[in-house]
């Protein structure tokens, strides 16, 4: 691909940034990445492992030099690195384009509009629906968004043209971009992602702090590695998730804890026919879903 731009400057090299990095280069979309952040060795490891050409600890040459900025740290940290960033862009008459790959978008666009006054046109938040429970550069892989989705939560202020580069830019990884509004995002995040995660950490964390736990660990099958695989990511990352989306997963949280508590009475009324009923439409929605992930190439059809 010919380069359409030059320099993308990626704040927070771990794994989703690293992988971004990875994708960029490979596909040729900019002429060089660089790498910012506060701990030089995994920006060095970064360079190292060919994941960045160059990288710096100087957060204004990062600006001064990136055509695009994109925002890779925690969630609650990128609302305070978009407080470092956004008094010095809004200085400048021409602005690098600034995105991100943040969890949640609504505590953004209320810190950009806190810090702004009104949203800048040059700002297009973002979320690759893609990761692991891996974190660091070390995790970072080329294809980590090939046919994954990425939605972009543009806003009326934003200017169209920064949005269709933004998208071009997860295209070249292979992504496939969807636009969608910042409650929505939030509101559909906290169910699918955030909820889940939430609901891994409390089993592990039960079960863990009960006197057999040995035993149960020792005991655990397939089915207990699938459903807790997420409760070894990071718990800073999903920390800062549960804060910035407290809204909607509080909502989340209250629909789920209403649908275990019918359950929890079907099985002790011995409601065999709920119980069956219940497990038919999960069953059935689970395979749907099951077909659609096999369909995009993210896994079999079950
Ligand atoms: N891990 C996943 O599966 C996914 C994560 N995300 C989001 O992407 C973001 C990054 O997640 P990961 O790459 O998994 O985390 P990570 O822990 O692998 O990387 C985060 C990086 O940010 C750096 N960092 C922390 N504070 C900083 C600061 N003040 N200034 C500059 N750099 C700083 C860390 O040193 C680290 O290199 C998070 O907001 C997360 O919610 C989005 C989609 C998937
Ligand atoms: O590890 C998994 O299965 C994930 O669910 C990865 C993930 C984590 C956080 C996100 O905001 C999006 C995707």
């Amino acid at each position: 691909m010919k380069p359409q731009v030059d320099t993308v400057a990626i704040l927070g090299l771990g794994l989703i940034g690293g992988s971004l990095a990875k994708a960029l280069r490979k596909s040729g979309f900019c002429r060089r990445v660089i790498g910012y952040g506060h701990r030089e060795p995994s920006l060095r490891r970064g360079l190292e492992l060919g994941v960045i050409d160059a990288f710096t600890l100087d957060l204004g040459e990062a600006i001064n030099t990136a055509d695009i900025i994109v925002i890779c740290t925690p969630t609650l940290v990128a609302a305070e690195v978009l407080g470092e960033i956004l008094p010095q862009t809004q200085a400048m008459a021409e602005p690098p384009l600034i995105t991100d790959a943040a969890s949640v978008k609504g505590s953004l666009r209320d810190a950009a509009l806190r810090i702004c006054g009104e949203f800048p046109a040059y700002l297009v938040l973002g979320h690759p629906i893609a990761g692991s429970e891996r974190s660091g550069v070390e995790a970072a892989k080329a294809d980590l968004y090939n046919n994954h989705r990425v939605i972009l939560t543009p806003v009326p202020q934003n200017d169209a043209a920064a949005v269709a580069r933004v998208h071009a830019m997860w295209l070249a990884t292979g992504a496939d971009v969807v636009e969608m509004t910042v409650d929505r995002h939030d509101a559909v995040l906290a169910a699918t992602s955030h909820l889940p995660h939430l609901l891994a950490y409390s089993l592990v964390d039960a079960l863990a702090q009960s006197a057999e736990s040995d035993e149960i660990f020792r005991c655990a099958a397939g089915g207990f590695r699938d459903f807790t695989r997420i409760a070894s990511s990071d718990p800073v990352m999903w920390r800062d998730i549960a804060i910035a989306n407290r809204s909607a997963l509080l909502q989340a949280i209250d629909l789920f804890s209403n649908h275990l508590g019918q359950l929890r009475q079907a099985v002790s009324e011995e409601d065999a026919e709920g119980l069956h009923a219940t497990f038919t439409r999960a069953k059935t929605a689970r395979d749907d879903f099951a077909r659609i992930l096999a369909d995009r190439g993210q896994g079999k059809p079950n």
